[in-house]
C-alpha cells in the first residue's frame, strides 16, 4: 500500500535538482515500490514553477541571474497528496469489489473518479499531464487522465493494474495475467471516450494507434519513466526551461542506469533529444541513444514502432545528414505499411506528411542548389537515396491499400514528382525493384522498342487496371499507386 512515509519527507523541502534526484532514487530503489502520486505532484509542482508565468519583466534583469530552482515544501505536497489520496478513498468503496485482483467495474469506476474531476476546459494545453496540475486546476490530458487513474489504483492497493502506452494513446491493462485490456481516457478530438472497453476490439483494426498488439505495457518503475517522460519544460513555443530540461533529463538517466527504460522506446528518443540539446559528459551521444530505442523496438515490439526511426532521422535532418536521414524515413514508413490507416491515426499521418511534403523537398533542393557539395556526395546521384524514397512512398501506399480512410491526395503527387524528377535519369536506371530479367518467351520480345515500352507500359497499366480495382481512377494518385504497384508486383 503506497503511503507518504517519513522516509519520504526527509528529502524535503527539495530545494535543487539533485534533491530531486535523490527523492526519485530513493523511491525506485525501494523496498515499497515508487509512489506514483508522490512523484508526479512533485514532479508538477516543480514543472509549474519552472514554465508557467515565467515572463520575465525587463526591469528585473537579476531575474535572469538569480537561480530559479523552487523550493517544494513537504506541506504543500502532503496537502496535495492527502487531497488526492481523500478523494480517492473517499469515492471507492473496495468492499464491493472482493475479487484479488482488479474487475473491469473497479478499473471503470477508478475512471469515472478521475473523470468527474476533470473540468470542461480544452485539455490539449501543455503541462496538463501531472496530478499537480489535476490536484490544482482539475485539468489533465489524455495521458495525465491515464496516469491518474493507474496512481489512484496504486492508492487503493490494485497492484495489478498498470499503464500501457502506444505512441499516441494510454491505456490499462489489469487482471490474474495482466492481458485484460480496459481504456480509462479519452482520444484526440471529437471521438466518442471509450472508457471501460476493452481494448481487443480497437486493435482488430489494425490501426497505428493502438500498435497492432504490440505497446509499452509498464510496470512502477516504467510508470515513473512515463510520468518523468511526459515533462514538459516548455515555457512558450520559443523558450524552454534549462532547468526543467536538464532535472528530466538527469531524472531519465537515472531510470536508464536502472533499466528502466530498457522497453520503452519513445522515453529513450527524448532523452535523445535532450542529450542533442546539452549534451551529458560522459553519456553515450544522441545516435546511440536513437540506435537504442531502435533496437528496442526490433527486440521486444516486432519492429511496429514508428517514432524511433523519426526520433533518428529528424536528428539526422538537423544534421545535414540527408542520406541517412532519407533511409530512416523509409524504414519508418517500412513499419507504418503493416498497419491499415484509420481516422483516429492523424498524429502519424501528420508525421509522414511532413516528411513527404517538407522535409524531403528541402533536402532535394538543398542539394540541387549546390550540386558539387563533396559533403552531400550529390545524394541526386545516389540510386541507393533513389531507391529509400520509393520505399518510403511504397510504404505509405501500402499503408492506404485495405484501409477504411485514404492517405494519399494530389498534394502528396506533386511533392513525390518534385522530389524524384530532381534525381538524374541515368540514377534512377541503376535501381533494381526487381523487375522481371527478359524471359524467351516474351510476347513482346518481336515489337521494335518504342512498342515494347508502349505496350509494356499500356499492358502494365492496363494489367493494373483490370486485376485490382482499386485503381480505376485516373488521378494523379492513381498514377503513384500503379507506379508503386508495379514496384509492389515486381518485388514479389
Ligand atoms: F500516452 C500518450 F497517449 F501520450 C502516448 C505517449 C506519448 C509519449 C511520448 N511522446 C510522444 C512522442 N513524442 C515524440 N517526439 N518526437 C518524435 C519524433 F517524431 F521525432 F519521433 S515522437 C514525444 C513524446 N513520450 C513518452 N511516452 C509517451 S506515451
Amino acid at each position: 500500500m503506497a503511503g507518504f512515509r517519513d522516509r519520504d519527507k526527509k528529502h524535503f523541502p527539495l530545494t535543487d535538482s539533485a534533491s530531486v534526484i535523490s527523492l526519485f532514487k530513493e523511491q525506485i530503489e525501494g523496498p515499497n515500490e515508487p509512489n506514483l502520486a508522490l512523484l508526479s505532484i512533485t514532479l508538477g509542482c516543480i514543472e509549474n514553477a519552472l514554465t508557467m508565468n515565467r515572463a520575465i519583466p525587463a526591469a528585473e534583469e537579476s531575474a535572469l541571474l538569480r537561480p530559479i530552482f523552487p523550493v517544494v515544501d513537504l506541506e504543500t505536497v502532503e496537502a496535495l497528496y492527502a487531497k488526492f489520496e481523500t478523494l480517492v478513498r473517499g469515492s471507492v468503496d473496495l468492499t464491493h469489489y472482493e475479487s484479488k485482483f482488479s474487475s473491469r467495474e473497479l478499473v471503470k469506476k477508478i475512471s469515472d473518479v478521475v473523470w468527474s474531476s476533470l473540468s470542461r476546459s480544452f485539455k490539449d494545453k501543455a503541462h496538463l499531464q501531472s496530478l499537480y496540475s489535476f490536484l490544482t486546476g482539475n485539468k489533465l490530458d489524455c495521458f495525465g487522465v491515464a496516469l491518474g487513474v493507474v496512481a489512484a489504483s496504486q492508492i487503493l492497493g490494485c497492484n495489478d493494474i498498470h499503464l500501457a502506452l502506444s505512441e499516441d494513446h494510454a491505456w490499462v491493462v489489469f487482471g490474474e495475467d495482466g492481458t485484460d485490456t480496459a481504456e480509462v481516457t479519452w482520444h484526440g478530438k471529437g471521438n466518442e471516450d471509450k472508457r471501460g472497453q476493452s481494448i481487443a476490439l480497437s486493435v482488430a483494426e489494425k490501426s497505428w494507434l493502438y500498435l497492432n498488439g504490440q505497446p509499452v505495457i509498464c510496470d512502477r518503475a516504467t510508470e515513473v519513466a512515463a510520468l518523468v517522460s511526459a515533462a514538459n519544460p516548455s515555457i512558450n513555443f520559443t523558450m524552454d526551461s534549462i532547468e526543467m530540461g536538464a532535472l528530466q533529463q538527469e531524472l531519465l538517466w537515472l531510470l536508464y542506469d536502472k533499466g528502466h527504460l530498457s522497453k520503452y522506446p519513445m522515453s529513450l528518443g527524448n532523452l535523445g533529444d535532450l542529450e542533442e540539446i546539452s549534451p551529458t559528459p560522459g553519456r553515450p551521444p544522441p545516435l546511440q541513444i536513437f540506435q537504442e530505442a531502435i533496437t528496442v523496438a526490433l527486440k521486444h515490439y516486432n519492429n511496429h514502432h514508428v517514432y524511433p526511426y523519426t526520433y533518428m532521422g529528424g536528428y539526422l535532418y538537423r544534421k545535414r545528414r540527408y542520406k541517412e536521414a532519407i533511409k530512416c524515413w523509409a524504414e519508418a514508413s517500412n513499419v507504418i505499411r503493416k498497419f491499415n490507416y484509420t481516422r483516429e491515426d492523424e498524429e502519424i499521418y501528420k508525421e509522414f506528411l511532413d516528411i513527404a511534403n517538407e522535409l524531403l523537398p528541402n533536402i532535394v533542393k538543398a542539394v540541387s542548389l549546390n550540386p558539387n557539395d563533396r559533403v552531400q556526395l550529390n545524394i541526386l546521384h545516389n540510386p541507393e537515396v533513389y531507391a529509400d524514397i520509393l520505399r518510403f512512398y511504397d510504404g505509405i501506399c501500402e499503408w492506404e491499400e485495405g484501409s477504411s480512410t485514404p492517405v494519399l491526395h494530389v498534394g502528396w503527387a506533386q511533392n513525390l514528382t518534385f522530389s524524384l524528377n530532381k534525381f538524374d535519369p541515368r540514377t534512377r536506371a541503376k535501381i533494381d525493384v526487381g523487375r522481371d530479367e527478359d524471359s524467351d518467351d516474351d510476347s513482346d520480345k518481336d515489337s521494335n522498342d518504342e512498342n515494347d515500352n508502349q505496350n509494356g507500359k499500356l499492358s502494365k497499366e492496363k494489367e493494373c487496371t483490370e486485376k485490382s480495382g482499386s485503381l480505376q481512377r485516373k488521378d494523379p494518385q492513381q498514377a503513384l499507386s500503379v507506379v508503386v504497384e508495379d514496384l509492389k508486383k515486381e518485388e514479389l
